[in-house]
């Protein structure tokens, strides 16, 4: 059982509203359960494949889901990494190993399901390009249409090919990620589609499960800190939500330390955590390599502020070339393979172990949130190109000399 709750006023709504801020004052809304009937022990869900539907019980969908097997992504050791930063206990959730290549899917499968349950007959969303991508596969996994909104020249390669491949109406306007966000909440009010973006309660639940899976990939035991990358704030405010009814369930007894890492040319979050801002400060223009997270008026600041706060954490601002750095190390350190926009959560934390901000003995899970392939032509520019040959052994040995 579960109902809507307004995070400013406290105002409730019941769960077949559609309905994605609240009518009396405009701020976010949240799902909000009855966690004393909630019937289930860690046990039970030790017992079930790591996913997003091992914790059906924490989500709002009631029927068969729509799913592509979302979840159950590898948490990675990083052995090299951690040696040269000195932080022996460094983890990486790979997020990119998701359906679609993004955390985004755990959130889709829950949107698309509830969209259905609803009875909504065309869902939309505006993107940077991962949530375009896993909408799209979603909504065509659940045989509903989709519309999305992308900003013209800003989206990676790979993300526009899934959005165009997967059947959605894709619409680039020219204009940023922020105004197309605003006309497609619009859209959505005005001629009843459904939005869903992460100012959708429903959409967040899904992806509040990376938090559920980091800690049963190590044994039950809490992370010391949690470190993602932010743009429109959705994913950091999710993890910790889900973190919070896990130990209100008594079924963890502390919360990770949330971080959320910006680029330096587009960091609200950091510069309202810094200034101890009650309210963030949009950016007007907001400009980075990492497309995914280049965004200036983070929807859910109000609740990522809340996360960062509550638990002692802190946020912090990379520059495109420690990003970029910090994705080459993954790669060719690790083997890990990621965009951009997720390697900030990794190049955060090499800035705040260097800085002497953070304690060397921390358990640090950073979230790396998309894969490699969703931004070939980044990667492309930073990489020497093939050496052509002739075709013979005599060229292939001069050339590897
Ligand atoms: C790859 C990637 N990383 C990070 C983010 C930021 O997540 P959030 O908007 O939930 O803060 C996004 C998009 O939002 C993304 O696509
Ligand atoms: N990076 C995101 C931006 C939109 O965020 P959302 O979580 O509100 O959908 C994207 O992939 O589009």
């Amino acid at each position: 059982m579960y109902r809507l709750v307004c995070v400013h006023c406290g105002a409730t709504y019941t769960p077949d509203q559609i309905i994605y801020t609240c009518n009396r004052c405009g701020h976010l809304l949240t799902v909000e359960y009855d966690l004393d009937s909630i019937d289930v022990s860690r046990d039970e869900w030790n017992r079930r494949p790591l996913s997003v539907w091992r914790y059906r019980e924490l989500l709002p969908v009631r029927g068969e889901p729509v799913s592509l097997q979302e979840g159950g992504t590898p948490l990675y050791h990083l052995k090299n990494i951690g040696r040269e930063l000195g932080l022996p206990e460094l983890y990486a959730k790979h997020e990119g190993m998701n359906p679609t290549g993004s955390f985004k899917d755990r959130g889709m499968t829950v949107g698309v399901s509830m969209a259905r349950e609803l009875g909504m007959t065309t869902v939309a969303c505006a993107s940077t390009g991962n949530t375009s991508a896993s909408l799209a596969a979603y909504a065509a996994k659940g045989g509903i249409p989709c519309v999305v909104l992308l900003p013209a020249g800003k989206v990676a390669l790979g993300k526009v090919a899934q959005a165009l491949m997967h059947g959605a109406r894709v619409i680039s306007i020219r204009g940023n990620f922020d105004k197309a966000l605003e006309m497609v909440h619009e859209l959505c009010i005005s001629q009843g589609l459904y939005l869903l973006n992460s100012v959708n309660p429903y959409r967040l639940e899904g992806q509040k499960t990376i938090g559920f899976e980091a800690i049963d990939q190590l044994g039950g035991e809490v992370p010391d800190r949690m470190v993602l990358p932010v743009g429109n704030a959705g994913n950091i405010s999710a993890v910790y939500k889900g973190l919070r009814e896990l130990e209100a369930l008594g079924f963890i007894d502390r919360l990770p330390m949330m971080t959320g890492i910006q680029a330096a040319g587009s960091q609200p979050v950091v510069r309202a955590i810094e200034q101890n801002l009650e309210v963030l400060v949009p950016e007007s223009a907001p400009e980075t390599v990492a497309t995914a997270i280049r965004i200036g008026a983070p929807v859910n600041a109000e609740k990522a502020l809340v996360a960062i706060r509550a638990t002692g954490g802190t946020a912090a601002a990379v520059t495109d070339e420690e990003i970029l750095a910090m994705q080459r190390d993954l790669a060719r350190k690790e083997g890990i393979g990621v965009e951009p926009a997720s390697a900030a959560s990794v190049a955060g934390i090499r800035k705040l172990a260097e800085l002497g901000l953070i304690d060397r003995d921390e358990r640090i899970v950073c979230v790396v949130t998309g894969h490699l392939l969703k931004d070939p032509e980044t990667v492309v520019r930073q990489c020497d190109p093939p050496i052509e040959i002739d075709a013979d052994l005599h060229s292939l040995l001069s050339a590897l000399r």
